[in-house]
């Protein structure tokens, strides 16, 4: 049609497939029933009543900006004089390595929390063949591929023969390849055409995705169908349930829950399983109080509590660890000391958006400790504490080693995590997913910045701007900055960064958000933490079914949503252990302290604990 690619990408917005031959690619509305459920569905269709797919899982994420490809549709982005960027992994290990260095009060259990509520609410997907296998973009060596040879989803990241991990000087063969195969993108709600959006395989929703799944069929394989409970394996010998495991397993370990990640490394497994074993302590409970109601009612009503809980444990405890109290009062985060906010908002698209699980919420992955302490009821650090790297994928401790559940869950209640900053730890930055015999493995930070590229995240500086902080207009400017409300870079840093990229526009927003100096009062940088406060506002304000919203028939009534209120992670920690978790501090975010101080999990007056008599005889619709 002669358009020019701006006219393509951003001026076909307008323009709708709806009466083309594509039409047949376009998502039709899902069809809700005549009066709102109670019940959130499992796809997350239909929480919003004017656009119904809004939410559901494999939808387009949400932009706050227009993207940045090279060519205004689908290109990975450039740098500002259309010359190529900088290779991913040299950006991650000029800027971003080094030692992590841990917070000074934030326990890990921060990092176990945030992983476990991002596979709730987000699942980015990559090209596959047709028949499902992975597309590889590299030689199995590690080498780099021809031209020809590469698939058009191939995004290949290149490795330098001098980087000091992968090509060491005595190496015989030299890695020059980093597997990366781009993200599928889909059609947007209202079909209309233009540049790529990414697809969310995950409900957009914090609706506790990782423990229901996002989809009707995920959903059948978890439920026992009586009594209102989720499956589980019995471990009768220890007298504990650990997560289902699928028929055709022959190690004893293949778990399975809501999110197909949950085995990708054994902290996170820990945290999968003691919200599948709350979701049945609280349908029990339910269940000796209402005798009469079936498996479905004792099941949606025990989910809709157990949701609730994570919503509150996320606004109450898990934010105010991250963010300033500043930026927390800016986008009204906090939950009401008492009752509910009414003020529901509508969004068009999303509203998971691209550039906080594409950027904002990966500053994660710095918060990971790869030496994972466990400790003994005592408080000793024990021996068999182990490295990340030899355990991705692979949960049989939790099976094999009667003591290692605790152990863990211990872990994440005193271990420091490590800082929001710069710098990523081994495990994740050259040893990811590590193949058993092999010393090497992906690099996540590389990972991210490529991905960014990938989706079109426009550069850190558009972040900035569009955060409310002036534009650098020079390397210097990051760190000697014009107005005091302005982001920080360190200077060493930002030298390195004029090093490494042409232009004070190109650097990714990874890599910028991650090297500011955080505010006081949060852990993370201010333009992360503005991606971040963002979505949790819109998670918050357009979620129909949020725990604290009221005036809607679905609604808490006001005496049970001040129980909700009680939910903290501490008491999730001590009513879903292993039975060996006795004590364990009020805020489970921070370590224990004079102010904090660990406490018996019967001490209901500091870690309170949920009235389910409340729900009895509750109205059903
Ligand atoms: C040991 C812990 C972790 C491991 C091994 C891990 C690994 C990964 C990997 C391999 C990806 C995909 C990268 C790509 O190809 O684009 C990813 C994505 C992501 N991770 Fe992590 N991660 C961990 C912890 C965390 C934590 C603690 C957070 C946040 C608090 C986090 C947030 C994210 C986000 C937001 C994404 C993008 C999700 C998506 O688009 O689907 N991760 N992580």
């Amino acid at each position: 049609m002669s358009l020019t690619n701006e006219e393509g990408g951003t001026g076909l917005l307008q323009a709708t497939s709806r009466f083309t031959v594509i039409n047949d690619t376009c998502l039709t509305a899902t069809t809700c029933p005549s009066s709102p459920s109670k019940y959130r569905t499992a796809d997350g269709s239909c929480n919003s009543l004017s656009i119904t797919n809004l939410g559901k899982a494999n939808t387009d994420y949400r932009r706050l900006i227009t993207p940045a490809y090279a060519d205004g549709i689908q290109s990975p982005r450039v740098a500002s004089d259309g010359s190529a960027l900088p290779s991913a992994r040299l950006v991650s290990v000029r800027v971003l390595g080094g030692a992590e260095k841990p917070t000074d009060a934030t326990a890990l259990a921060l990092m176990q929390f945030g992983q476990l509520i991002n596979h709730d609410f987000q699942s980015s997907t990559t090209f596959t063949f047709s028949n499902g296998t992975d597309i590889s973009c590299c030689t199995s060596a590690g080498g780099s591929l021809d031209a020809s040879q590469l698939h058009s989803a191939c995004l290949p990241i290149s490795v330098a023969l001098n980087d000091k991990f992968f090509n060491p000087k005595n190496a015989t063969t030299k890695i020059s390849c980093m597997n990366f195969v781009r993200s599928i993108a889909g059609p947007r709600l209202d079909c209309s055409l233009g540049y790529a959006d990414q697809l969310n395989q995950n409900t957009h929703w914090l609706d506790g995705s990782t423990v229901y799944g996002s989809n009707s069929a995920t959903l059948a394989t978890l439920r026992q169908y009586t009594g209102g409970l989720l499956k589980v394996t019995r471990d009768a010998t220890n007298n504990r349930d650990l997560l289902p495991i699928t028929s055709t397993c022959t190690t004893g370990a293949c778990f399975y829950a809501g999110d197909s990640r949950a085995t990708e490394q054994p902290q996170l497994t820990v945290m999968h399983t003691l919200w599948h074993r709350e979701h049945n302590r609280v349908a029990k409970a339910l269940s000796a109080l209402n005798p009469t109601w079936s498996d479905e009612t004792i099941f949606q009503e025990a989910r809709r509590i157990v949701v609730a809980e994570m919503q509150h444990v996320a606004y109450d405890e898990f934010i105010p660890a991250l963010l300033s109290p500043g930026i927390i009062a800016k986008y009204n985060l906090a939950p009401l000391a008492s009752g509910f906010f009414t003020n529901y908002t509508g969004l068009t698209n999303g509203p998971i958006s691209n550039e906080f699980a594409t950027a904002g919420f990966r500053v994660g992955h710095s918060l990971v400790q790869g030496t994972v302490k466990l400790y003994s009821e005592d408080g000793t650090l024990l021996t068999s504490s182990y490295t990340m790297s030899d355990t991705f994928n692979d949960p049989s401790r939790i099976v094999n080693d009667k003591t290692y559940f605790d152990a863990v869950i211990r872990g994440l209640l005193t271990q420091l995590s490590a800082s929001a900053d710069h710098t990523i730890d081994e495990s994740l930055w050259n040893k990811l997913f590590r193949a058993a015999n092999a010393t090497w493995g992906f690099d996540v930070a590389a990972l991210n910045i490529q991905r960014g590229r990938d989706h079109g995240l426009p550069s850190y500086n558009t972040y900035r701007q569009l955060c409310g902080f002036n534009k650098a207009t020079s390397f210097d400017a990051l760190t000697n900055v014009t107005s005091s409300s302005d982001p920080i870079i360190k200077s060493d840093l930002s030298t390195i960064m004029g090093q490494v990229y042409g232009s004070v526009d190109d650097i990714d927003v990874f890599v910028g958000g991650l090297a500011e100096v955080p505010f006081p009062g949060a852990i993370a940088g201010p333009t992360m933490s503005c991606l971040i406060a963002e979505q949790f506002n819109k998670l918050k304000f357009s979620d129909r079914y949020f725990y604290e919203l009221g005036g809607q028939p679905h609604s808490f009534t006001a005496a049970q949503l001040a129980e909700i209120k009680k939910a903290s992670l501490a008491r999730i920690f001590c009513d879903n252990s292993d039975g060996t978790v006795l004590s364990v501090q009020p805020n489970a975010f921070a370590v224990a302290s004079a102010t904090n101080p660990r406490v018996l999990c019967t001490n209901t007056a500091s870690i309170p604990a949920l009235d389910l008599s409340l729900w009895k005889n509750e109205v059903l619709f």
